[in-house]
């Protein structure tokens, strides 16, 4: 029933939960799921530590004093402090299951364990300033935290903070993960984020998170034109090709032709370096059929022939990559130059530069992107996203705040180069590129430089065999 990668808005939630009632389990039946679930969690975590369960007046409430009657069962010394009455039939009902005193807010006492069931998925604005008060004073007085489905305050599809929100211990999220548990700045607001099952079926989900690819070795009969030929199509700045080729050839690349526009041969041997002075040399260049993929934009530069080198690049008709430079030139010349399939992989300043400021989440914005330009997008931040045009998408859960260092874009831009020439499916290589990227990254610890993560692809691509 559960995937345990999807992710639902608010709306498909509550479509996805009528499902389930409309198969006669009634709501309340889920409520003591989610309950049980989250109370599970807590048991597991803090045992019988006491517990100040802070209740809100709708069904997350409700989750909240199922948990509270459930570890009391357990023997945890349970409060529950709520904001007043409880508004939904259901969160009734599990109010009266608790059946003990609830205390108020403003008089609740802190307690060693917080859980916070004030506001879920049916936030409508930010909580009051006394109120975000409230709950920060509790979370900092107290050694072990838990938000339920959302902590008070993301909003659920986009992962804006509507009020303060303090960072908490865990995060439960009930059915199925929400946009608001990989978007930034809600993404950053737990150490650890869970996904409970409570029967919800959410197989028809189109949008998941990024999960560990399967991958395969070169099979026996391999070779390197088999196992496919990357050119990148480079400029001014040959380092940025250089790490976006080795990227390529260590993704899977059979061969990897670096496009260069000075004869100067850089870089390791296993790379062939092409002069190509001007686009004509580039055209010729990439007139070879066994090209499964062409990357260009790290290292073109702007000025001078950088243009037409990107027109060629983009009239060869092998599968495209198109990256940094490149992305800042359409910019210019408008997306409808882009040719459709291409995978993009714009960052924030050039997202904005190509599609102008598009209404909506990031997710919303991603996939507009991708329908308008019918490519596959990976708009990259810490928040990255993999859109396509048919309305699939793809978020990484945050990566390393290491990765905010120059390269490691064109090492990316490369990695989908190298993964597109072996799959074909331009999808599949920038999910399974990012997450390798993301793995090269967390191996690679702290203080890395772009080259570093280089080194640390073959080990992540090990661990995927
Ligand atoms: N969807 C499911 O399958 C299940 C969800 N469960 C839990 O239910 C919540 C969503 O519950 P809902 O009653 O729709 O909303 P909330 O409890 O999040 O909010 C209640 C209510 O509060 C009002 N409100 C909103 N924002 C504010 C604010 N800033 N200040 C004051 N009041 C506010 C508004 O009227 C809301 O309607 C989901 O997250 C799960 O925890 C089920 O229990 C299991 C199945
Ligand atoms: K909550």
């Amino acid at each position: 029933m559960m995937r345990d990668d999807a992710i639902l808005t608010a709306a498909q939630m509550q479509d996805a939960e009528q499902a389930v009632i409309a198969g006669a389990v009634p709501e309340y039946a889920l409520m003591e799921r989610a309950g049980a679930a989250a109370a599970e969690i807590v048991w597991r975590s803090g045992g019988k530590r006491d517990l100040l369960v802070l209740c809100g007046p709708g069904n997350n409430g409700g989750d909240g004093f199922v948990m509270a009657r459930l570890l009391r069962e357990r023997g945890v010394p349970v409060r529950v402090a709520s904001l007043g009455d409880s508004r939904t039939d259901s969160s009734l009902k599990a109010r009266a299951g608790w059946g003990a005193p609830v205390e108020t807010l403003a008089d609740a006492a802190p307690a060693t364990q917080i859980v916070d069931a004030l506001f879920g998925t049916g936030l409508t604005r930010g909580l009051d300033a006394e109120l975000a008060g409230r709950l920060r004073q509790f979370t900092e007085r107290a050694s072990f935290t838990y938000a339920v489905d959302l902590p008070s305050g993301v909003q659920t599809d986009t992962g804006e903070l509507l009020s303060d929100v303090p960072t908490m211990g865990v995060c439960i999220a009930l059915g199925a993960f929400k946009p608001g548990h990989m978007l930034q700045p809600a993404a950053g607001r737990w150490q650890r984020l869970v996904c409970v099952d409570i029967g919800i079926d959410a197989s028809g989900a189109k949008m998941h998170r990024l999960s560990a690819p399967q991958l395969h070795p070169p099979g026996p009969f391999a070779h390197k034109y088999s196992r496919g030929l990357v050119a990148i199509v480079g400029g001014e700045m040959a380092g940025a090709g250089l790490l976006a080729s080795q990227a390529a050839a260590r993704a899977g690349a059979g061969m990897v032709r670096h496009i260069v526009q000075e004869a100067i041969h850089q870089g390791p041997g296993a790379i062939i370096a092409q002069h190509a002075a001007d686009a004509a040399d580039v055209a010729a260049s990439l007139k070879d059929s066994r090209i499964r993929a062409v990357l260009v934009g790290p290292g073109l530069g702007r000025e001078g022939g950088a243009s037409d080198r990107l027109k060629a690049a983009m009239g060869a008709g092998h599968p495209l990559v198109l990256d940094a430079d490149a992305l800042s030139l359409l910019a210019g010349e408008g997306v409808d130059a882009i040719p459709p399939g291409a995978v993009l992989t714009p960052h924030e300043g050039e997202f904005a530069r190509l599609f102008g400021d598009l209404p909506g989440s990031k997710i919303d914005r991603a996939l507009a992107a991708a329908k308008r330009t019918r490519s596959i997008l990976i708009y990259k931040g810490s928040d990255s996203i993999i859109a396509a045009p048919d309305g699939r998408a793809v978020l990484s859960p945050a990566s390393s705040s290491w990765l905010s260092t120059a390269g490691t874009g064109d090492v990316l831009a490369g990695l989908v180069a190298g993964r597109l020439a072996v799959t074909g499916d331009g999808f599949q290589a920038a999910c399974e590129a990012l997450w390798l990227h993301g793995e090269a990254a967390r191996r690679a610890g702290a203080a890395f430089i772009a080259d570093d993560l280089l080194a640390e692809l073959p080990a992540a691509i090990a661990s995927r065999l």
